[in-house]
């Protein structure tokens, strides 16, 4: 329940015991939200500004924030950026010029390039002189204050908020690497789309495998957010999924542009499984065009696969909230992937050409990384583990012609008898029920 907002004039300056001094400070994106775990023992008068002191209750949540912002509230926050693709060069643009325009973020944007040579020069030089990925984000000048590093514990070590955007095969190494490297007060922000395989066949959050590994709270970004269009400035939509009402703002702070809106959601679980989950639905969405079959079968897979996304969040990460689906991070999401995204532009191949997904990835996108096929097979390992593979036929025929076990040509035989043309209305009903539909 929101009881109340801090002005954005005000940060905090300190914490003493049980009483926070919140000081004015220009530009200050910092603003605390009131639930149930904040409570204030006066009312906030905060119209003046100046210093004010108030008393609150501490929550763990409310103390890890206040761990950061204890830290080092008067000093102008750091950013790492760690990747340089496609996704990470355009979402680098957004980050530079904020990191210019704000007095609470450092100037200089660090970002960790994997070292590659492009015409026998590295990329990294190329980007600090350039001002351009030549590779991963070509015709797309990125602000002079974004710097390349190719090692990425230099990038990432004086980081008070660190950007994770790589395909998501490379984020355990990258923890490895980081772990013990960082301050202990950053907060990190994931942008990958994908799962980890967890021990005993099952999938990991992203998000989560950065917490654990790095021992920092790690937020999410997902939305429909085709990178070229992005870079373009074209204007779109994405979600941040932050459970931390004080740190919501700062992030949006650093991505928000007037052309890249961005929604905070506290549903972080149901964001970050709908931006790995739609681009298994977007292999599907590139079949039916392979197979040229028309419009309606590719809404009616746009649809299955959303119904399955729903009953996955459902099933395995209970008390997410269908009212996420309605962010950019889901049905904006998934729509823009299944016409304009690279998982449907390789898997059309894919049918039209019979290569394999390796080869035409190789072939097709110059270095960039396809995540659907493998996030296919990740969630096949869980729900063949479960006995689970009939509940989700949508995903479980898309992982098996990606795979090669099943010719593309079957596609639409294998979801004609979806469970969602089975079931009875009511049954739908209820089941829906239990993931909040109250809360839309
Ligand atoms: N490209 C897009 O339009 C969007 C992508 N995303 C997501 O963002 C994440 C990153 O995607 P992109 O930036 O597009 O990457 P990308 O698909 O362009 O991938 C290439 C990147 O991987 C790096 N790389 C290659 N081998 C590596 C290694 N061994 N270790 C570390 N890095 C290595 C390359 O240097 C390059 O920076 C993915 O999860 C993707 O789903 C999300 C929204 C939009
Ligand atoms: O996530 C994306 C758009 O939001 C990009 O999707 P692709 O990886 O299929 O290009």
């Amino acid at each position: 329940m929101l009881i109340k907002q801090l002005s954005t004039n005000y940060i905090i300056k300190n914490v003493v015991g049980k009483v926070i001094t919140i000081k004015t400070a220009r530009h200050s994106s910092v603003t605390i939200s009131l639930d149930s775990k904040f409570k204030f023992n006066e009312q906030l008068h905060l119209a003046k500004p100046g210093k004010q002191n108030f008393n609150f209750f501490s929550s763990n949540l409310y103390l890890r924030y206040v761990k950061m912002a204890h830290s080092d509230c008067t000093q102008p926050k750091k950013i790492c950026i760690v990747g340089s693709g496609n996704w990470g060069s355009a979402i680098a643009k957004i980050v530079g010029h904020n990191a210019e325009r704000l007095d609470n973020l450092d100037n200089r944007v660090t970002m960790y390039v994997y070292e590659e040579m492009i015409n026998g020069k590295k990329l990294t030089e190329i980007i600090n002189e350039t001002h351009e990925n030549v590779k991963y984000l070509p015709g797309h000048k990125l602000p002079s204050n974004v710097v390349a590093v190719p090692d990425v514990v230099d990038a990432a070590k004086d980081a008070d908020v660190l950007i994770f955007v790589v395909p998501h095969q490379f984020i355990r190494t990258l923890c490895a690497t980081l772990l013990g490297k960082i301050k202990p007060t950053a907060v990190a922000l994931s942008l990958i789309k994908g799962f980890d395989r967890a021990k005993g066949g099952g999938i990991d959050l992203i998000s989560h495998i950065i917490t654990r590994h790095l021992k920092i709270p790690c937020s999410v970004l997902m939305g429909a957010n085709l990178a070229g269009e992005v870079a373009d400035e074209k204007f779109c939509e994405t979600t941040i999924g932050c459970k931390d009402v004080s740190l919501g703002p700062l992030l949006r702070d650093i991505i928000q542009t007037d052309y890249f809106r961005v929604v905070v959601v506290d549903d972080e679980d149901t964001v970050e499984v709908c931006g790995a989950l739609k681009n298994i639905v977007a292999c599907g969405a590139g079949f039916v065009d392979g197979l040229g079959l028309g419009d309606n079968t590719k809404a009616a897979v746009i649809r299955l696969g959303l119904m399955e996304m729903v009953k996955f969040v459902d099933v395995f990460y209970p008390g997410g909230k269908l009212a996420t689906f309605f962010e950019s991070c889901g049905v904006a999401d998934l729509i823009t992937t299944c016409y304009g995204g690279r998982n449907r532009k390789v898997s059309e191949a894919f049918v039209k050409t019979g290569k394999t997904i390796k080869e035409l990835e190789d072939e097709m996108l110059n270095g960039q990384k396809l995540q659907g096929p493998f996030t296919a097979e990740e969630v096949n390992t869980m729900l063949k583990s479960k006995n689970m593979e009939n509940q989700f036929p949508l995903f479980t025929s898309i992982y098996k012609i990606c795979d090669g076990q099943l010719p593309p040509a079957e596609f639409i035989s294998c979801i004609k008898n979806h469970p969602e043309h089975m079931d009875s209305k009511l049954d739908r009903i209820d089941s829906r029920k239990s993931i909040h539909l109250s809360k839309i």
